[in-house]
């Protein structure tokens, strides 16, 4: 890739979007001609910062600077130069990746006739190590700056493409069950089953997107090691990247599979010209080693290593001793490296309560306080980390060994119970959070009351919002909060934990797990308000301008950024939580795949959670400060040691099984979808990928009885019409409004067919008759589209104007019978394809007969399965079936032209059928309906007619 953007950076031009990365290897020849063309024609853009001169004199030059720029290139003259130099280019690129695809796929033919692996000198691999590492710096120093004269670029644009090899390995056996292997026994391409390599990390570490670096094993052997989803966080490097595994670190690698290609899962493309080594696929294949343990020093103590690293002392320590005088000072420093927990978590887990309490007992006051001080500095660093998990074990650990977090004995107490509302508070444990928070304001000294109150009372009152929405199912003003934020912040997360309606798992015949109701549901009822257990946006500060493209050699599929660094950040919550392992392992991985063990187990529903308004009691206080004085040994410490061991145990993740779990259940890649779906840009930016565990149970219907939708990582789910009790809830994975042979398509790859009513309606059409319409439809609509855009734009009322838009009408009426009659003649009013051209006619026929363009109208609202309600309170009797917004967008102009026509009360209640029907989507009020809408249809009297909620 680097090679790829380096020659079009060379030749002068632009780089290629991140639309066009998807093209560049893409087999159809056609393809690729319009690439190069669109590549060959596009100079690069002036993308550097202009330093203070350089905007004076851009100042003065105004615009000119961009025409001249322009003018260097002269497409018509250069373009087949160009075209050839790109066409030249591409095939290149597209040779090395074929070199790379079929060295991947002859590993899979070499598994059956491994061969021994020769000896590579440790200092051979290190220089290649060093000069991987330069090379990368530098490839991220030129998507960031312009080589020549180091003038910074406005935005980084960091390509970089992966090869997922043969196979996926996890292991499930315990380091205990397994047999050390060295060097001499190591044969690639080979998966060593029942065994386990132990080696120290000997070299700087190199980020691409999975990580590698050189081990030294006990022979004095070494290897190159690459472990896949190391860090979601691309963008670190240098001292801070080694941090997690600092040289001299002990690993043991469980069952390792050597492989040809030890870069082939998150490294860079090698073009085949790589070098064996371990491919590690899960990070929990890794065992990091120290003595804290006595399983592990016992290991340690065992083996002898032939050759030494030179490591660096300051981060390392001998015993428990050493590590408790000196550590850990911040997370992945000293004591505390990459994934494993903080080394008071693993103390208590390792040892017995006793002896782990001596340990501190014995430190004297200044060196316990240095202690406490340090690991309160650890816990706050591992949230910044994203490991709640991890902070709360540490701080709990901390709790059992009598280890006070502040130095400030009179205050001590409270500040720990502080701490911990925060580290509740990030593990969305709200009821708790709010607890250890209320206890910690009566338990401050009255001195430092006051002071306590101004920094805790904000959070407070965060933590009891986001319990009362957690137990109660969201209100308006929270919708309202989720879809305002959503649009302000480009990665939002919320804080909530799922709420579950009337709705229960169930065995669905021939499609696996789904929700059925508990009771009968009303139109519009809120049934799930659910949080993403993992989530990536393209614009997470650790990925922002890093363009991922991850090719897997055996499925054929590319995964994007957001799609690849999910499956990231699922592995490491899972590793963090252990809670979260059975809502996602336990979700299915795609046909074919064979389940998880998780899924077999009864998948977790949320607990019914309670709310009050008012404070914790004095009793409930009173115990968890008792708790935290040590005066007793009370349940709740029971609880935090349970807490602490139950972190240790980690579950084998296997992360070819995480990626079919993000492909089949996570929504997205997609742009914010709460937001304004009909008009906002899809900006790269906006992408996302994110796994709702409960609501990917829900199965599918292209013609659904329930919406979902999208408010940055939290989804809610409402009843579309009144459901009764035992029916299944069903939503689109598939826009159902599509054609039917798009929609099966796009349903194909999860191997089921859909028969939901719609579908039953298209079959019975037949497959020829429903080409046919998609050809009609496809071909002379947007025609009409074109025609109709030239007419809009005079906003002359001449005879001439009046007689194309009746031209117009006629000839979409024409439109509208060739596509009635591919329909069966039984065909209940749900039409869809109808819809857009019904809309448009109804629009030229507004400029010259408002009554027809109503009828013609209504025969939008008809195709998506309004029906009109003979007197009743509302207009309609249900709302739309598909196509919520195309249906307000036919209500909000039914509206408009009853105004127009003077008729206020009509037009009133078409507006409140678009609110009402806004409301049974969506939901959150009257802003929220005027922020999608009113850019669209400024002239009607919302704020008179309509209720705030
Ligand atoms: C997001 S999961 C839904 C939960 C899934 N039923 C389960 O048991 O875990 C998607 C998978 O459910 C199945 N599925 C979804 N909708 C279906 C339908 N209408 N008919 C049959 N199977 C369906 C397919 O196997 C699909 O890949």
């Amino acid at each position: 890739m680097e090679d790829l953007l380096k020659a079009l950076r060379k030749i002068g031009l632009a780089l290629p979007d991140h639309e066009q990365l998807l093209q560049l290897s893409d087999p159809d020849s056609e393809v690729q001609d319009n690439l190069a063309r669109h590549l060959s024609l596009t100079p690069a853009k002036d993308d550097l910062v202009a330093d203070e001169k350089d905007a004076t004199d851009a100042a003065d030059a105004s615009s000119t600077a961009e025409d001249d720029e322009e003018l260097a290139l002269d497409p018509l003259v250069d373009a087949d130069l160009f075209k050839g130099a790109v066409q030249a280019l591409l095939e290149n690129y597209n040779k090395a990746i074929d070199k790379e695809r079929d060295f991947l796929r002859k590993e899979r033919e070499a598994l059956s006739a491994p061969k021994k692996l020769k000896p590579v000198p440790l200092k051979a691999l290190l220089a290649r190590q060093a000069a991987e590492i330069k090379k990368r710096q530098e490839e991220v120093y030129v998507a960031g700056h312009d080589p020549d004269t180091g003038r910074k670029r406005r935005r980084l644009y960091l390509p970089r493409q992966t090869f997922d090899g043969v196979g996926s390995y996890a292991s499930e056996k315990p380091l205990d069950q397994l047999k050390r292997i060295d060097a001499d026994e190591l044969e690639a391409p080979k998966r060593f089953d029942g065994r386990y390599v132990l080696c120290k990390v000997a070299s700087s570490l190199n980020l691409y997107v999975g990580c590698t670096f050189i081990g030294v094993l006990p022979s004095g052997n070494a290897i190159p090691i690459s472990i896949a989803h190391f860090t979601s966080n691309l963008h670190v490097g240098g001292k801070e990247l080694d941090a997690h595994l600092p040289v001299g670190t002990v690993l043991a690698i469980r069952e390792p599979f050597v492989s040809i290609n030890h870069f082939a899962k998150g490294g860079p493309c090698q073009g085949g010209k790589s070098v064996p080594g371990i491919r590690v696929d899960t990070p929990t294949d890794v065992h990091i080693l120290d003595r804290l343990s006595q399983a592990d020093a016992n290991i340690l103590d065992a083996t002898t290593w032939k050759i030494d690293v030179a490591q660096d002392h300051a981060e390392h320590f001998d015993d428990v001793a050493s590590l408790l005088k000196d550590s850990p000072a911040a997370c992945n420093t000293k004591g505390c490296r990459w994934l494993q927990d903080g080394p008071l978590a693993r103390l208590v887990a390792s040892s017995s309560a006793e002896s782990a309490e001596r340990h501190i007992r014995d430190l004297d006051s200044s060196r316990k306080s240095e202690l406490g001080r340090r690991t309160r500095s650890l816990i706050q660093s591992l949230l910044g980390e994203n490991r709640p998990g991890a902070a709360y074990r540490e701080l709990c650990a901390a709790r059992l060994l009598k280890l006070p977090l502040s130095t400030s004995p009179d205050s001590s107490i409270a500040e720990d119970l502080e701490l911990e509302g925060q580290v509740l508070y990030r593990k969305c444990d709200f009821a708790r959070s709010r607890l250890a928070f209320e206890s910690a304001l009566s338990a401050y000294p009255s001195s430092q009351r006051t002071a306590a109150q101004d920094r805790i009372l904000d959070t407070l009152t965060a933590v009891r919002a986001a319990q009362k929405a957690s137990a109660l199912g969201p209100t308006h003003e929270n919708v309202w909060a989720y879809y305002f934020d959503s649009q302000s912040y480009a990665t939002p997360r919320f804080d909530v934990q799922d709420w579950f309606g009337p709705v229960e798992i169930a065995n669905i015949p021939g499609a696996g797990r789904g929700l059925v109701l508990t009771r009968d549901v009303d139109e519009g009822e809120l049934l799930l308000c659910c949080k993403a257990a993992a989530s990536s946006y393209a614009a997470d500060s650790g990925c922002r301008g890093v363009h991922l493209l991850r090719y897997t050699v055996e499925s054929g599929v590319t995964s994007t950024t957001t799609q690849v660094l999910a499956a990231t950040r699922s592995v490491h919550a899972m590793v963090d939580r252990n809670e979260l392992t059975l809502p996602i392992m336990g979700l299915t991985a795609g046909p074919g795949v064979e389940h998880s063990r998780w899924v077999g187990e009864e998948y977790p529903s949320p607990p019914k959670r309670e709310y009050t308004d008012a404070q914790a009691s004095a009793d409930e206080i009173e115990l968890l400060i008792q708790a935290c004085s040590s005066l007793s040994t009370s349940s709740l410490q029971q609880r935090w040691r349970q807490t602490v061991l139950d972190g240790s145990v980690r579950s084998s993740i296997d992360t070819s099984y995480v990626d079919g779990v993000l492909r089949f259940n996570a929504f997205g890649p997609a742009a914010n979808p709460g937001g304004k779906s009909s008009f906002t840009q899809d900006s790269e930016l906006t992408r996302s990928t994110m796994v709702h565990p409960l609501p990917a149970i829900l199965n599918h219907a292209c013609l659904p009885n329930v919406s979902s939708v999208f408010f940055g990582d939290i989804v809610t789910t409402r009843a579309l019409h009144p459901l009764k009790k035992g029916t299944e809830i069903m939503h689109q994975y598939v826009k159902g409004e599509q054609p039917w042979l798009i929609r099966r398509s796009q349903l194909s790859k999860h191997g089921f067919k859909c028969g939901c009513g719609i579908c039953v309606m298209d079959e019975r059409d037949g497959e020829d008759k429903v080409r046919e319409r998609g050809k009609v439809v496809g071909g002379s609509l947007s025609m009409l589209q074109e025609r109709s855009r030239i007419v809009l734009k005079s906003s002359e009322k001449t005879e001439k104007e009046m007689e194309d838009h009746r031209d117009l009408a006629e000839s979409l009426q024409e439109l509208v019978d060739k596509v009635q009659a591919t329909y069966h003649v039984e065909r209940p009013i749900l039409r869809p394809d109808l819809m857009k051209i019904y809309q448009l006619m109804a629009l030229h026929q507004s400029e010259y007969d408002l009554d027809a363009a109503a009828r013609t109208e209504l025969q939008a609202l008809q195709s998506i399965g309004c029906t009109v309600s003979q007197g009743g309170e509302r207009v309609l009797n249900d709302l739309p079936s598909l196509h919520f917004d195309g249906g307000i967008t036919s209500m909000l102009t039914l509206a408009k032209f009853m105004l127009k026509q003077e008729k206020k009360d009509e037009a009133r209640r078409w507006v409140e059928q678009a609110f009402y029907t806004h409301q049974c989507t969506i939901g959150g009020g009257l802003d929220i309906f005027l922020d999608r809408w009113l850019d669209a249809f400024p002239d009607l009297p919302y704020r008179e007619w309509l209720p705030r909620c």
